[in-house]
C-alpha cells in the first residue's frame, strides 16, 4: 500500500501517530483485543474481529467456490444474481465490477428494478441469497420472488439457489427445508461491513468468476504492515489523520477515484465508513464524487477531507486534511477496515454496532402493518402517491404540487416554494453552516438518471452533498443521517411504477415496500429534528428532468 498525506500541522499528526504506536493498538487490534474502544464497546468487539485474519481464514473457501463454479457451469448456471443488502452486496460488487465479471446485484424494492432482473435469462441464473441476519425483508422477497418465478417456469427453485448467511439464521433453516443447492455459513464474528474477505464477498465474485485466491493474496500482502506497531502503518497514520481531522471540524470524507483502476470503491467504503462511525452525534460522513474535478472535491471547504483513491489529486481543502491511498482491491479492503476501527478510538464511539438502522425498519414494519389493517389490497399494487395516508407522511404538515411533482415536508423547505426553483433554494437555507444535503433516490438505479442531481445540488449550494439509492443507503448511510452529526437535510425522491410486483406470500407488495421504507425512514428523520422533504415524482423522467433543469 502507498499513502500521503497532506495535514496543517505534521508534528500533530506525528505525535498522535506516536500514541498509537505507544499504545499498540495496531498488534492489539491483530490480536483481536475487544478493549481498544473502551468498556461501552467491548461485548461487542468482543464478537468482531474475526476480520483481522481473513486473508487466511478465508483460503478454503476458494477451492470450495470454484468447484461450486464448475458444477453450475456443467447445469447452465453461469448467470449470477445477487440478493443481498448493504455488507451482504456492497463487496462482491466492487470486487466484480473491478474485475469486469457480470453480477446483478439486487438491493433495491424498485418493482421495475426487480421485474428486469427476473425477466432475464432465468433458466441460466444462480441466485445468491446473502444475509448474515437471514431476516432482511429486501433480500427474503427477492428470494420469495425467485422461488415464484422459477417454479412458474418449470424450473426447481433448489437447483438455482445458493445461500450465504450466519450458522443459526432463519434463512440457514429454510436453507436446509427447501433444499437449496448450496449453504456457505460464514464467520459470525465478522460484522456485515467487514465481511468483504468472507463468504458474503467471495462466494458471489468466485461464482461470477473473479480470482477470489489473488483477491485475498492481495490483503495478505498488506497485513503484515497493518499489524505492526510502527509509525508507518498506514492504518495508524490515516486513522490519526481522520482523529485530527475531526477535531478540527473537518467531519466528511470526500472520495474520488484518481485512477485507482478499482470500480466503484467509493460505495463499498461509504458503508463501513459512516455505519461505523455515524453515531452518538459524531462520526464521519462518507461524500462520494464522480471525480477529482467534481464539487465537493475540487472546492472542498473546512469540513472536509479529502480522500484520494490511486495517485494524489494534488487538491488541498480549506482544512489542510487530504490523503492518498494506493494499492490493490484486496489490500485496501482490509486496510480501510483498521483505518476505520482505529479512527474509531480517536473518535470514542464503538465501530461495530448500528443502533439507528433498526428505528427506520420499525417505522417501515409500523407502516406495512397499518396499511393492512386499514384493509389496504396489497393485490393492487399502489406504489403510488394515490391514495396515500397523508397522515403517514413524514413531515406531512406542508403538501404542495411544483411542476408535476408532489413535494411534502418540512414546513421550513415546503412553505413559500412557489416552484422548484425556490423549494431547492429552500433546502439548501435549511441547512446549518458546514452542514451537508443528502438525495435519497427510491427509484430504479439502472434506468432512472438521479444520480447527475448530487454535483448540480453541491454546485448550487456549495454545500457537500451525498447520493444515495434507496432502500440501499439505508444499510450504508442510514445510520449516520439518523447517529452522526446532526447537520444534514434530506431530500427524498420516489416515483410511481409503471407497474408494481406482488411479493409471494407476503401482504404487501414491493413497491408498496419501496414507499414504506422511505416514508419511515423520512419519519425517523423528521422526529430526529433533520429537515426532510419528499418530491414523488409521477413521471420519473420528466420529474428528474425538471429537477435537473431547476438546479442549472
Ligand atoms: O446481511 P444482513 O443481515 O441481511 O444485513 C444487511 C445489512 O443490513 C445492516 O444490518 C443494516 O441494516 C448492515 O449492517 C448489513 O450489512
Amino acid at each position: 500500500m502507498t499513502v500521503s498525506t497532506t495535514v496543517p500541522d505534521r508534528d500533530a499528526l506525528a505525535a498522535e501517530v506516536q500514541q498509537l504506536v505507544d499504545d499498540k493498538v495496531a498488534s492489539k487490534l491483530t490480536a483481536q483485543d475487544p478493549t481498544l474502544w473502551g468498556p461501552d464497546a467491548e461485548s461487542e468487539a468482543s464478537i468482531r474481529l474475526s476480520w483481522v485474519g481473513l486473508a487466511e481464514s478465508s483460503r478454503p473457501l476458494v477451492n470450495e467456490i470454484v468447484e461450486l463454479r464448475g458444477l453450475l457451469a456443467k447445469d447452465g448456471l453461469t448467470h449470477v444474481v445477487l440478493a443481498g443488502m448493504g455488507g451482504s452486496s456492497l463487496a462482491p460488487e466492487v470486487i466484480c465490477a473491478t474485475a469486469g465479471k457480470p453480477l446483478v446485484t439486487l438491493d433495491t424494492t424498485d418493482p421495475g428494478q426487480i421485474r428486469a432482473a427476473l425477466g432475464d435469462q432465468l433458466d441460466r441464473t444462480v441466485l445468491v441469497v446473502s444475509s448474515k441476519s437471514g431476516g432482511t425483508v429486501e433480500t427474503d422477497s427477492h428470494r420469495r420472488a425467485y422461488a415464484k418465478a422459477f417454479r412458474d417456469e418449470g424450473l426447481d427453485p433448489a437447483k438455482h439457489i445458493v445461500v450465504v448467511t450466519d450458522p443459526g439464521s432463519p434463512l440457514a433453516k429454510l436453507a436446509e427445508t427447501e433444499g437449496y443447492r448450496k449453504v456457505f455459513l460464514a464467520d459470525p464474528n465478522v460484522g456485515g461491513r467487514y465481511s468483504a474477505l468472507t463468504a458474503f464477498g467471495l462466494v458471489p465474485a468466485g461464482l461470477a468468476g473473479v480470482d477470489i485466491g489473488a483477491l485475498l493474496d492481495e490483503a495478505a500482502a498488506a497485513a503484515p504492515g497493518l499489524a505492526a506497531d510502527d509509525a508507518g502503518n498506514p492504518a495508524l497514520v490515516l486513522g490519526a489523520l481522520l482523529g485530527l481531522a475531526q477535531r478540527a471540524g473537518a467531519e466528511k470524507v470526500v472520495i474520488a477515484d484518481t485512477g485507482s483502476g478499482i470500480k466503484g470503491f467509493g460505495d463499498w467504503a461509504e458503508q463501513l465508513i459512516a455505519e461505523s462511525t455515524g453515531k452518538q452525534g459524531t462520526g464521519i460522513l462518507p461524500v462520494v464524487v464522480e471525480s477529482p474535478k467534481a464539487p465537493g472535491f475540487a472546492d472542498a471547504g473546512k469540513d472536509a477531507v479529502l480522500a484520494s483513491i490511486g495517485t494524489d489529486a494534488g487538491v488541498v481543502p480549506a482544512s489542510g486534511f487530504a490523503f492518498a491511498i494506493s494499492g490493490p482491491l484486496g489490500a485496501q479492503m482490509l486496510t480501510w477496515e483498521y483505518v476505520i476501527a482505529v479512527a474509531g478510538r480517536e473518535l470514542g464511539i464503538n465501530p461495530f454496532d448500528q443502533p439507528d438502522v433498526e428505528s427506520a425498519k420499525a417505522a417501515t414494519r409500523k407502516l406495512l402493518a397499518d396499511t393492512n389493517n386499514d384493509g389496504g389490497d396489497s393485490s393492487k399494487g399502489s406504489g403510488n402517491s394515490d391514495g396515500d395516508d397523508e397522515q403517514s407522511k413524514p413531515g406531512a404538515a406542508a403538501t404542495v404540487e411544483l411542476d408535476g411533482i408532489t413535494v411534502s415536508g418540512s414546513p421550513e423547505i415546503v412553505d413559500g416554494a412557489t416552484d422548484l426553483a425556490t423549494l431547492l433554494d429552500n433546502v439548501v437555507k435549511a441547512a446549518p453552516a458546514a452542514g451537508y444535503l443528502a438525495i435519497q433516490a427510491y427509484l430504479d438505479r439502472l434506468t432512472d438518471d438521479a444520480a447527475p442531481l448530487r454535483p448540480l445540488l453541491a454546485a448550487k449550494s456549495g454545500l457537500q452533498t451525498t447520493f444515495g439509492w434507496g432502500p440501499r443507503f439505508l444499510h450504508s448511510t442510514g445510520q449516520y443521517h439518523k447517529g452522526g452529526h446532526p447537520n444534514g437535510v434530506f431530500v427524498q425522491i420516489t416515483g410511481d411504477s409503471a407497474e408494481d410486483l406482488p411479493i409471494p406470500e407476503q401482504p404487501f407488495t414491493f413497491g408498496e415496500l419501496q414507499q414504506a421504507q422511505a416514508r419511515g425512514d423520512g419519519s425517523v428523520l423528521a422526529e430526529h429534528g433533520r429537515p426532510v422533504v419528499t418530491l414523488h415524482l409521477k413521471d420519473r423522467t420528466a420529474g428528474l428532468d425538471a429537477l435537473a433543469r431547476a438546479l442549472s
